[in-house]
């Protein structure tokens, strides 16, 4: 029933303190929005779940991360099988500087598929569930470069989804993009809840309403407050809550 488990998580950088006693659950093939003002430690807390800290010098953590009840930081899980299984999507479009094509293609080749058939397949499929195939369909051979940035996040999208993760991570995927690249990759997330769990940074209130089932508020490293996206916008328990979504603070 829930893809995620975090029991008890405490991060540290060095001697910093930044995520405290983390307890949270992440139901399958739904949206949750992870909140709050800056430097709270959204951005380290979502890096936590596919061990992206692991690489800053200084990082230690306590507690457990169960992915399909599994704890992640367990000495024999393969980070690389893990990264395929949760996948991640960052603030600004990342594409590498290679063919549209290849960008998709590229994950496939790395984990060791190289039918030739079986990846065009693959590609064409991530790129219509990325709601890109359609706009680039006359041009797989030319640079991703030359994409929108809007078009370059769907792109980036379509790489992650084309691996077959279960998770996709995306931190404030739209931050980088006008108002019409957002609407259509919160359309989009609409559409790939249905296959996977989304877990979603953003600043954006309205878009946290918008995408997410459930939310979490962070405050200097602790979640102040999580559940149903509806019951903490309409009627949040804790009064700082209250105070972050109304404004008047963050
Ligand atoms: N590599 C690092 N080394 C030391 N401290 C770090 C490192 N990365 C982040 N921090 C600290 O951890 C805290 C949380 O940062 P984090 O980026 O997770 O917050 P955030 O909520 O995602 O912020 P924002 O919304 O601005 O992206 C901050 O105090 C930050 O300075």
């Amino acid at each position: 029933m829930y893809r995620i488990e975090v029991e008890d998580l405490n991060v540290y950088f060095d001697e910093a303190h930044i995520l405290k006693d983390i307890n949270l659950k992440i139901p399958k093939n739904t949206v949750t929005a992870l909140i709050g003002p800056s430097g709270c430690g959204k951005s380290t807390f979502i890096r936590t779940l596919n061990r992206m800290n692991d690489v800053i010098s200084g990082f230690r953590h306590e507690g457990h991360v169960y992915l399909d009840g599994k704890d992640i930081y367990d000495p024999d899980m393969d980070v690389v099988e893990l990264r395929k299984k949760v996948g991640m999507v960052f603030q600004k479009p990342n594409p590498f500087p290679k063919s549209i094509f290849e960008n998709v293609a590229y994950g496939l080749r790395v984990h060791g598929y190289d039918d030739r058939d079986f990846i065009e397949e693959r590609v064409e499929e991530s790129l219509r569930a990325a709601a890109l195939w359609d706009e680039v369909k006359d041009k797989l051979d030319k640079s991703a470069l030359g994409l929108s940035g809007g078009q370059q996040q769907r792109l980036c999208i379509a790489r992650t989804i084309a691996i077959e993760p279960e998770v996709i991570l995306m931190d404030e995927p739209c931050s980088a993009l006008d108002p019409i690249s957002t609407t259509k990759i919160e359309d989009l997330i609409h559409k790939l809840k249905n296959d996977y769990t989304i877990i979603i940074v953003t600043h954006n209130m309205q878009q946290a309403t918008r995408v997410s089932k459930y939310t979490a508020f962070f405050l200097h490293g602790e979640i102040v407050e999580s559940g149903l996206t509806e019951q903490i916008f309409i009627e949040p328990r804790d009064k700082r809550t209250e105070d972050y979504i109304t404004g008047r603070f963050g």
